[in-house]
């Protein structure tokens, strides 16, 4: 592919952008070469992923002060010239609304006031001025013949600019009821022998034009055309590609040195035709989940599938070029499949992307603050069809400078300043800074007044019919049973730090170890200690104090092993060996008596499975006849043999063991066919104070379950600030996502249709940082949005804040003691709520509870979950039985993270919903 030009184009701000007192986040760093994306507060740093500035590599980048005439010149007129001599080429101008595509590629009046031509007048005029220059040199039977068609696409049809109000707008609207479809037909004609195709569209107006000014007022025509209908219909022009066809066509004649029979010299005649796509895309922004549906919807499905095929053919031609590039002579390189089929668009511009021909790519970008996400996102588009590799940036991008201060925009005043510029934009920064303050109080103001509305709406929620809030004595209750009661073994004065808490799981792994003969260590095969407990590295905005809560055991390896940890609480011994001591580097003699413990565990385990299989199934006892049966659920799940692998261990020591039988059953919960391993398709979606508007579609009506689970005046996160972690565990990775994703989008197929059974995922976590990372890591939301609000909330977390904070150590102090001080001086506070370690742990088993009602309401029979360490083992003290996903499933979290390895091999893990449910019902003594 010959991305001849990758070029970048920023618009000045505008007036609007101005007034509200937005400040720049995009400059160039001419060292690098490179297009830098600055981070101006703390959302846009959360979007670089914490970095203070990113930067795009773009072979040239055009500043506000560039004229179209210096853009012309320096990538499109070569093109022009390359299309004269038989080659095809394309121009593109990329970029969400408002960002200059329109005023790249045809031109206008500015942001300045001043009107200047674009792209495609430049073309034409040129064009003729090279045809005329053949003309005047053109032998007998030469001819150059230049036509023109211009096109819209929009919603994957195509409509012909040359006529006003589009062929058939009249019978069909385009909000594409009513009337036939369109009259234009996308037809692909084979030609020569290597399988190329070349496009046409059958019934367009081609125009054949003589003059640059007559080409220019049919250029003109289609621009009216196109902003007329979109005046209409709802500024449709920024949601349709706008594509306008220059054909050349050449006839050119070549005097042979030979001569003929008739003695004059023999001539060769041949033709060639090329075209040049002169492309303004629709706007590439991405729709905001919240509220779009129907015709919306439909729209952000084809422009985006649209983009996304543009993007994808880029870089599979980029591929192919560098396969050839690095094939050895004699070498048979094996084409790169191309995706022009993917979408409409990509058919369209098939013959002129890639092979010979030469495309320019120009990502247009605002410089506000306010598009900062979108900027980001066009810039990574770019940048992923591009092959130069970005660079660090120097140090003067590294740190943040005065977050207040605006961005003086020095582009195009050289380094000498007159004084009258210098005054005005002194004065400017005065104006913004007084605009920025008052800003920063009106948000104040706004978050007081939604505060009080959040009290208001929850005083509402609670009064509100149905809705079953558990009143700060039911809480305590609650707490007393999971704290003392005989269902589990929660010690009620266990807090934070607690010698009991320590080192569990260690001595699982330690006794493996020493099993394998391995060394006796407390490092973790899956990287290392447990630094998560180590509790040196609170990133900022780390609120959670869970990840000291565990204070410096050892590595807990949930699943070090496969006996699964309920039946180890089973056991007096097992149970006591865990907690006894949380000293890691314990001696053989004792690795020894726990191998032996965990053995008995083991074993003790399968036997219960095994009597409870021969028994009643135990689990099978759901309270809510309403509810699916849990039988019922494991035999879908397991092809029909319900029983032994949902039932629950018991204590008593019965039944011959068959351990070696069981191998491998680990009260499995087979939902896969065999083999098969499930994908997650992870989609997130959060935490942004600033764009409340895109979650909007969230609220928290959809967590009344669970907040109806929290004791009276528990701090409950502003609904801006909560987080949602959305994900589904994909059991079917072979399914054509994409087709079956735009099914539902066109609305051909409910999303539980088109992707196949329920099989749902919950997160739950605590933990800030945690989920922080996962959403700014993760890359691929697009699919995300074909998710209803419903199938949305079936797959979520809900992350309950806490008022504590970290402690300082005190000189003299174990971590333990100042923890217990700070516990002891909040607690003085009036109105302050502290929390301790149990509180949210046992908490979490409220919210797990609540997770289970709302998967079952909603048919969902597995859940998934990557909870804290300490969290899984409270779940699994509780009687919850979970199997580590044993698979190569993607674990949304940050791989560069220091305990990615951790999570990812330890805690994740998955669940029969319904069975947790029935559980923790048991455990909370809950009777419907
Ligand atoms: N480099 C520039 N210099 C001055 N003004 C500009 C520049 N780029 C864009 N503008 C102005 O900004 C406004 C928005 O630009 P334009 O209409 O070209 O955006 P667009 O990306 O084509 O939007 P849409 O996708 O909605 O069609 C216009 O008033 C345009 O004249």
């Amino acid at each position: 592919m010959q991305l001849s030009a990758l070029r970048c184009k920023v618009r000045p701000l505008n007036p609007r952008e101005r007034d509200e007192g937005m400040r720049a986040c995009v400059s160039f760093d001419e060292e690098t070469k490179q297009v830098v994306l600055s981070a101006v507060d703390k959302n846009t740093l959360l979007q670089l992923r914490g970095a203070t500035a990113k930067g795009y590599a773009f072979d040239r980048r055009y500043g506000q002060d560039i004229t179209s005439d210096a853009i012309y010149e320096d990538c499109v007129a070569q093109l022009v010239e390359a299309v004269f001599k038989g080659y095809n080429a394309t121009v593109l101008a990329y970029g969400q609304t408002g960002s200059g595509k329109t005023h790249t590629m045809a031109g206008g009046q500015g942001i300045h006031g001043v009107v200047e031509e674009g792209v495609t007048p430049r073309v034409i005029r040129h064009i003729f001025a090279l045809a005329e220059a053949l003309r005047r040199k053109e032998k007998p039977g030469e001819k150059t013949t230049i036509s023109a068609y211009g096109l819209e696409l929009y919603n994957e049809d195509l409509r012909d600019l040359a006529l006003a109000g589009g062929r058939d707008e009249a019978a069909k609207g385009w909000d594409g009821k009513g009337g036939s479809t369109s009259n234009l037909k996308l037809q692909e004609r084979p030609v020569g022998k290597d399988g190329r195709v070349v496009p046409e569209v059958v019934g367009v107006t081609e125009r054949e034009v003589t003059g640059a000014e007559e080409l220019l007022s049919f250029f003109t025509l289609c621009m009216e055309n196109r902003s007329t209908s979109s005046t209409k219909l709802n500024d449709r022009s920024s949601r349709s590609h706008a594509i306008f066809t220059i054909t050349v066509q050449r006839t050119v004649v070549e005097v042979l040195n030979e001569l003929g029979t008739d003695l004059k010299a023999k001539v060769r005649t041949s033709e060639f035709t090329s075209k040049l796509h002169l492309v303004d895309l629709a706007g590439s922004e991405r729709v905001k989940r919240s509220g779009v549906t129907g015709k919306e919807l439909k729209e952000a499905t084809h422009i985006n599938s649209g983009l996304l095929a543009l993007g994808n053919v880029i870089v599979a031609l980029a591929g192919d070029e560098t396969k050839e590039k690095m094939a050895t002579p004699g070498e048979k390189k094996k084409a790169t499949h191309v995706p022009y089929r993917d979408s409409k668009l990509t058919r369209l511009l098939q013959d002129s992307l890639g092979g010979n021909s030469l495309t320019v790519l120009i990502s247009c970008i605002s410089p506000s603050e306010s598009d900062f996400e979108e900027t980001n996102n066009t810039l990574k588009y770019a940048n992923r069809a591009c092959k130069i590799k970005n660079q660090p940036l120097p140090n003067r991008f590294t740190t943040l400078e005065e977050d207040l201060l605006p961005v003086i925009p020095t582009a195009g005043m050289g380094n000498s300043l007159g004084m009258m510029q210098l005054q005005a934009l002194l004065e400017d920064h005065e104006r913004l800074k007084e605009v920025r303050e008052r800003r920063d109080r009106e948000r104040k103001e706004k978050e007081a007044k939604r505060q009080a509305q959040l009290a208001v709406l929850r005083e509402e929620q609670m009064k509100a019919k149905g809705f079953q809030r558990l009143r700060a004595n039911q809480y305590d209750e609650l707490r007393r049973r999971l704290a003392g009661g005989n269902t589990t073994s929660i010690p009620t004065d266990q807090v934070i730090g607690d010698e009991l808490l320590k080192g569990f799981g260690t001595r699982l792994r330690l006794s493996q170890e020493a099993g394998e003969g391995g060394a006796s260590t407390a490092q973790s095969e899956y990287g290392g200690t447990d630094d998560f407990f180590e509790g040196g590295e609170e990133g900022e905005g780390d609120v959670g104090t869970e990840d000291y809560v565990g204070a410096e055991g050892g590595d807990e390896s949930m699943f070090a092993d496969d006996a699964d940890v309920g039946a180890l609480e089973e056991s007096g011994r097992a149970d006591e060996s865990m907690f006894a001591d949380g000293d890691p580097s314990s001696g053989a003699a004792e690795d020894a008596v726990a191998l032996a413990a965990t053995a008995a565990a083991k074993s003790k385990f399968r036997r219960a499975q095994k009597a409870d299989a021969a028994g009643d199934g135990g689990a099978g006892a759901i309270g809510d006849s309403s509810q699916v049966s849990l039988a019922e659920l494991e035999r879908e799940a397991t092809g029909g043999e319900a029983g032994s692998s949902l039932a629950e261990p018991v204590a008593d020591d019965t039944g011959a063991d068959d351990a070696a039988g069981d191998e491998g059953a680990g009260g499995g919960y087979d939902l896969l066919e065999e083999g098969e391993v499930p994908k997650l398709l992870a989609r997130f979606k959060v935490n942004q104070h600033d764009t409340l508007a895109v979650f909007k579609a969230c609220t928290k009506e959809d967590f009344k379950d669970v907040i109806s689970l929290l004791p009276e005046n528990t701090p409950l996160p502003a609904s801006d600030k909560m987080t949602y972690l959305l994900a589904r565990l994909e059991i079917n990775p072979g399914r054509d996502m994409t087709a079956a994703l735009l099914n539902v989008a066109t609305g051909e197929a409910t999303m539980k249709d088109a992707v196949g059974p329920a099989v749902g995922c919950l997160m739950a976590t605590f933990g800030t940082n945690m989920i922080a990372s996962c959403i700014f890591d993760f890359e691929d939301p697009e699919d995300l949005r074909y998710y209803g609000v419903d199938e949305r909330i079936e797959l979520w977390g809900l992350q309950i804040p806490h008022t504590s904070v970290r402690p300082a150590l005190a000189e003299g102090m174990t971590e333990e003691q100042a923890m217990a001080a700070a516990m002891a001086a909040e607690a003085e506070k009036a109105n302050t709520i502290t929390w301790s370690s149990v509180d949210r742990l046992n908490m979490s088993i409220g919210l797990l509870y609540a997770l289970c009602n709302h998967a079952i309401e909603n048919g969902i029979r597995c859940g998934f979950c990557v909870p804290r360490p300490q969290l899984l083992k409270r779940w699994m003290q509780a009687g919850v039985k979970m199997e580590q996903v044993k698979t190569s499933l993607t674990l949304i979290y940050p791989q560069t993270a220091h305990d990615y390895e951790y999570y990812r091999a330890s805690t994740v893990a998955w669940f029969m919903v319904a069975e947790v449910k029935a559980r923790l019902e048991r455990v909370l003594g809950i009777v419907h």
